[in-house]
């Protein structure tokens, strides 16, 4: 066990944790160059085109140090986003120490604070590590400055790197072995294992990956999930090396995967204690809580007789993701489709994009909403994620909905702007405090329903993109909601109901309107569009009507060209639906959340 040391990178997104990780595995030589992918642990297609990590992967790097030992360094990849915040917390936790990686240009930010808290809580070895010093804009004396002050960490231990060029890379490998613990824990103990994350395989079903803290385990072992209390038997066990490489056994301290005829990944929670059936272990390890979905909509195909090939899809998706949630759902307007829920607004377009992209599906999805607690008058507690099922006020005594603690660094020039955003958003600002000389931190205790939709956006554009944002979820507090229901020509539609403040209320029924005015294509009659509350209409707009013959250019001539012509503008159809008599673009059920600009 003194030879093995379990560790993460840290960071804010884009300070390079992802290229930093390909040079650690470059550098001792596990991949051959050319097989070399950049990138290599984020695999996922949209991962890659957006740059972000979502699943988090681990990899052990053999390492042989200056002291001739050989060391097994296992490098415990962790998401960069805040709706995966649960995910990273579960990989830290399979670790004694980690990385703190801060852009030498960009400084100290927001996540940078957050993961850094996150890795004091389980009382990691913090090593902080100041990379790009290739750029020219790359300023270490005020990063170091920043270690030291805000951070509360010893400048004098942060490494120097360019995870681009390669320079430090050596001294971060040796960094691990000289400044990390090796794992403690004792291999004669019954079994106790950390699933820290867990991805699904066509061939093998459920790859479970796991941190022993103590005891042994091997193939023909049967396993208990403690949660689930449900019991496997052991096929194989082994350790990431890009690719898996089965082993005998794994031990205390070790990092490694399980794989034991698991269906499905939703059987397995992150979190769960792994031990024997023989010989379990006396209690589960600290620190369980399911991921819950906090963001809600729901997906119609745009097809109607795309709901089986949707239904499929959200299934194949889930084997892969045990924090989607759905069940069926149907709308007046829509039809049949699903209500599901997300970590968040990143997860949900991670899905719809997965959805659209590998399954070749055309979605609609309705706004975004989040789950409101409504105790009526008769003492029963409703939970309502859906604006549709809004009960009738009169019967409703009151309504809860969940607040944030939403912690935001800017420099010092932006506080008014971002106090005007978070105010204008119901926001209270709790506190802030000076990090440097210009730099700040504001605190805020927002409703998570104001910062679902386009909340980071305008952060970072009224911040020049300087802004970064950070939250967590405290508590539900009471309420004043009200039922906005869109009319378009007369008819209700369902699924562009929204819940919306009550003072707000006029303004956001107005808005809608002129949005939806925005989106909804000219067609050959006259469309009008109207926001109500209560029965009572308080905005209107028209969309005037418009006859567009697109084939009466062709001059009647040449029939391939108009073929064509009738093919494109189907083509241009694929993504609207048929409400009624009127044609609504996919775009068109999002907008209803957008705020004036
Ligand atoms: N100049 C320079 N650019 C770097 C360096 N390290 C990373 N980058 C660039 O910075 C950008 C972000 O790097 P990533 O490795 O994707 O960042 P990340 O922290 O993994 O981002 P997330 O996956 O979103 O958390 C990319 O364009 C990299 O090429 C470096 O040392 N020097």
């Amino acid at each position: 066990m003194k030879q093995i040391r379990n560790f993460s990178i840290i960071a804010h997104i884009d300070h390079g944790k992802s290229t930093l990780s390909d040079r650690l595995i470059q550098a001792v030589d596990i991949v051959s160059d050319r097989d070399f992918k950049d990138q290599i642990l984020d695999n996922m297609d949209i991962e890659r085109e957006r740059g972000i990590t979502i699943k988090s992967q681990s990899v052990c790097l053999p390492y042989t140090a200056k002291d001739n030992k050989q060391y097994f360094l296992n490098l415990i990849d962790t998401p960069g986003h805040v709706d995966f915040s649960y995910e990273v917390s579960r990989a830290l936790a399979s670790c004694e120490g980690a990385f703190l990686l801060i852009d030498a240009s960009q400084g100290v930010e927001a996540q940078t604070l957050a993961n850094l808290y996150m890795a004091l809580e389980h009382n990691l070895e913090i090593i902080p590590v100041i990379n790009k010093i290739d750029l020219p804009s790359a300023d270490i004396e005020r990063v170091k400055n920043q270690i030291e002050e805000d951070l509360g960490l010893d400048p004098e231990k942060a490494i120097l790197t360019s995870a681009k060029t390669g320079t430090g890379i050596e001294n971060i490998l040796e960094g691990a072995v000289k400044y990390l613990p090796p794992p403690s824990g004792d291999s004669t103990l019954p079994l106790r294992a950390l699933i820290f994350d867990s991805h699904y395989d066509p061939f093998r079903g459920t790859i479970i990956h796991v941190r022993l803290f103590d005891g042994t385990l091997k193939a023909g072992d049967t396993i208990k999930l403690m949660y689930n209390n449900a019991f496997y038997r052991v096929e194989e066990v082994g350790i990431f090396q890009i690719i898996r490489i089965p082993q005998k056994k794994l031990s205390a301290g070790q990092v490694g995967y399980i794989i034991a005829g698991i269906k499905t990944v939703s059987d397995t929670r992150c979190g769960d204690t792994i031990t024997l059936k023989s010989k379990p272990c006396e209690g589960p390890l600290p620190g369980f809580k399911e991921a819950k979905p906090v963001v809600f909509s729901s997906i119609y195909p745009v097809a109607s007789d795309g709901y089986e090939e949707l239904a499929v899809a959200l299934e194949k998706l889930k084997l892969n993701d045990a924090s989607l949630i759905y069940e069926k759902d149907t709308s007046a307007a829509l039809g049949f489709g699903f209500r599901c829920g997300f970590l968040g607004l990143l997860h949900l377009e991670v899905v719809q994009e997965r959805l659209e992209r590998e399954y070749d599906l055309s979605l609609i999805l309705t706004a975004p909403s989040v789950r409101y607690e409504i105790i009526m008058n008769d003492g029963e507690t409703l939970i309502i994620d859906n604006p549709a099922l809004y009960p009738d006020p009169t019967m409703i005594e009151k309504t809860l909905e969940p607040y944030i603690r939403a912690g935001i660094i800017v420099p010092d020039r932006y506080m008014g702007a971002v106090m005007s955003l978070c105010l204008d958003r119901r926001g209270i600002n709790k506190n802030y405090q000076y990090l440097t000389n210009n730099r700040l931190e504001m605190i805020f205790e927002l409703p998570l329903a104001e910062i679902v939709y386009d909340f980071y956006d305008k952060l970072k554009s009224i911040t020049q993109g300087y802004g970064s944002f950070d939250y967590e979820i405290i508590d539900y507090r009471e309420t004043d909601m009200v039922k906005l229901d869109i009319l378009i020509n007369g008819e209700k539609v369902d699924a562009l109901a929204q819940l919306v403040h009550r003072e707000r209320s006029v303004e956001r029924g107005r808005t809608a309107c002129e949005k939806l005015k925005d989106e909804i294509p000219r067609q050959m009659f006259k469309i009008a569009i109207q926001g109500a509350i209560g029965g009572k209409i308080i905005s209107r707009s028209t969309v005037s009507p418009f006859r567009k013959d697109v084939t009466a250019k062709c001059y009647g001539g040449d029939i391939s060209r108009k073929r064509k012509l009738l093919e494109k503008q189907r083509k241009g159809k694929k993504r609207m639906k048929m409400v009624g008599k009127v044609m609504i673009p996919q775009s068109a059920f999002l907008s209803v959340l957008k705020t004036d600009d």
